[in-house]
């Protein structure tokens, strides 16, 4: 068992702090906003994420998970600090703001009064950890106490952020300081995953290489599905084809409104602010950059070319988040959306199965008229007297929607599915107007599995079948 502390309670500081107790050691979260600490120690989590709620409780009632505002009491004997704070876009040109990362270093610095491992886990522009060891240095109310600085990056996504954690597909450990490094090994060997052990520079690398790498899929398949829909291909398959190729891979192959979220739009750009800063012309960043802000354009003038004038008309939004499975409205596509939406005059009725308290915020925050939007208690309520929906999130329940029922509510049928979830063909013989992202209207495709037999198979009987499609890679 180790003494934890880790500095942060959003998405990444709660569920390391959590999974880290879960494993038997026992764990401080400090974090600076009183009134989160008071939530956390009344039982209540700030955040919306599948099973953390209950994983708390748990390691609360076993005495391994304590919070406070104190640094002092959080550094306590603490073998292994992590420093978890966010690290926003801080200007214009898309630098990352290092002043949480900053601050937090020179508070452990004035209250560290032993040795300790502090590890990164914030995601940090390269070369952070000479910054945050000068800070320490600079600030250690005791001159004599030593310290390491070792890098980890983190690499789960919200939703899925426990399951992630404890399942990681590699730890990524950087330093110089090699006997610090495999300390903090130490902490992630019963999860059984690779560690990779290198320099401070290269693990910090390694986390905007990942981000900015899965956002490239993600702009290259949408930049695909945009030439699809032209030339009369299906993107959705498309996919399938090519994610058959072990090397492509069918994951971040999905084509639809572009990426959101609190990390990858702020990670693509700092990368390319890095790059820019040292005299080099990240072109192949830009173009995912740009190529990802279209997408959301789109649908509002996919919109347009049905109903020409938004003028009075009411838009169902069917998704408010930036994904399924979370409450987290940072660079969620829905709020550029309704902003260019009610712009042009169009009432929206907007519906996300748990955003909707930091909808509400985030739309305030973001100056969008919320006299003209109505949040709604279900996607069938969202659909009442609308001239169209747009599905902007791919939560389950709006898969398995009795769409005959929603065609009934609406006062036109127009279905823009920002996420592809539905077959076009079918929505088209409900009497839907119908809109997907790069979704064609060509022959069907089959596939058939591989088979030891050298007799022919069967000829399909299902149109488009597409045999083990999908969702292996989730
Ligand atoms: N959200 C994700 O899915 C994810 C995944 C991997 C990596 N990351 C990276 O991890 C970092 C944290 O992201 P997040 O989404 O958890 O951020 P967040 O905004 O949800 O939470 C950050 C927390 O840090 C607290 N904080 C700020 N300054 C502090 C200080 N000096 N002392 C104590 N607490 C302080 C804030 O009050 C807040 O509670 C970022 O660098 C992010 O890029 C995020
Ligand atoms: O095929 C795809 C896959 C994702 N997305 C979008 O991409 C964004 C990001 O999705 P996802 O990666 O699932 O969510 P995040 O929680 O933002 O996680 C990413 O960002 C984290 C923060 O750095 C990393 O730790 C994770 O590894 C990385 O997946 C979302 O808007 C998705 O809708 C697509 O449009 N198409």
């Amino acid at each position: 068992m180790s003494k934890i502390c880790v500095i942060g309670t959003g998405y990444v500081g709660l569920v390391t702090g959590t999974c880290f107790a879960d494993m038997g050691n026992d764990v401080t979260c400090v974090d600076i906003v009183e009134e989160k600490i008071a939530r956390l120690k009344r039982g209540e989590v700030p955040i919306y994420e599948p099973g953390l709620a209950e994983m708390i409780a748990r390691n609360v009632r076993a005495g391994r998970l304590h919070f406070t505002t104190s640094y002092r009491e959080g550094l306590a004997d603490s073998e292994f600090i992590f420093i978890a704070v966010n690290t926003p876009t801080g200007s214009t040109q898309g630098s990352a703001d290092m002043r949480y990362v900053e601050m937090a270093a020179r508070m452990i610095a004035e209250e560290l009064d032993h040795y300790a491992v502090i590890i990164n886990k914030s995601t940090v522009p390269v070369g952070s950890g000479d910054v945050v060891t000068r800070i320490i240095r600079t600030h250690l109310a005791r001159p004599d106490v030593s310290f390491a600085v070792v890098s980890n990056p983190e690499f789960l996504r919200e939703g899925a952020a426990i399951q992630d954690f404890l399942n990681p597909d590699r730890v990524v450990l950087g330093s110089s300081d090699m006997e610090a490094a495999h300390r903090v090994a130490a902490l992630y060997l019963p999860l059984r995953a690779p560690i990779i052990m290198t320099d401070i520079y290269t693990a910090e690398m390694i986390k905007y290489a990942s981000n900015a790498f899965l956002a490239t899929k993600i702009s290259f398949i949408n930049e695909i599905a945009q030439i699809c829909e032209r030339l009369g291909a299906d993107v959705k398959e498309v996919a399938v084809g090519m994610g058959y190729d072990k090397r492509i891979g069918r994951a971040f192959l999905d084509a639809g409104l572009g990426y959101g979220g609190s990390c990858f739009p702020k990670d693509v750009r700092a990368l390319a602010h890095m790059a820019d800063e040292a005299g080099l012309h990240p072109q192949l960043l830009h173009a995912v950059m740009e190529i990802n802000q279209d997408q959301r354009r789109l649908v509002v003038d996919k919109l347009v070319s049905i109903l020409g004038s938004l003028r009075n008309a009411t838009i169902g939004i069917l998704g408010l988040a930036f994904k399924a499975n979370t409450d987290d409205m940072r660079e969620a596509p829905s709020l550029d959306i309704i902003r260019w939406v009610t712009g042009q005059g169009a009432l929206v009725r907007a519906y996300d199965p748990v955003a909707r308290e930091t909808a509400r915020q985030a739309m305030e925050r973001e100056g969008i008229r919320l006299d003209l939007v109505t949040f709604c208690s279900n996607a069938y309520e969202a659909a009442e007297q609308a001239d169209a929906i747009i599905i902007v999130t791919d939560w389950n329940e709006f898969k398995s929607l009795d769409m005959v029922q929603i065609r009934n509510l609406m006062r036109r049928p127009v279905l823009i599915d920002g996420r592809n979830i539905y077959e076009p063909r079918e929505m088209v013989s409900l009497g839907f107007t119908y809109r997907g992202i790069g979704r064609g209207t060509g022959p069907a495709a089959t596939v058939l599995p591989a088979s030891d037999s050298t007799t022919p198979p069967p000829a399909p009987t299902r149109e488009r079948t597409l045999i083990g499609e999908g969702d292996e890679y989730r």
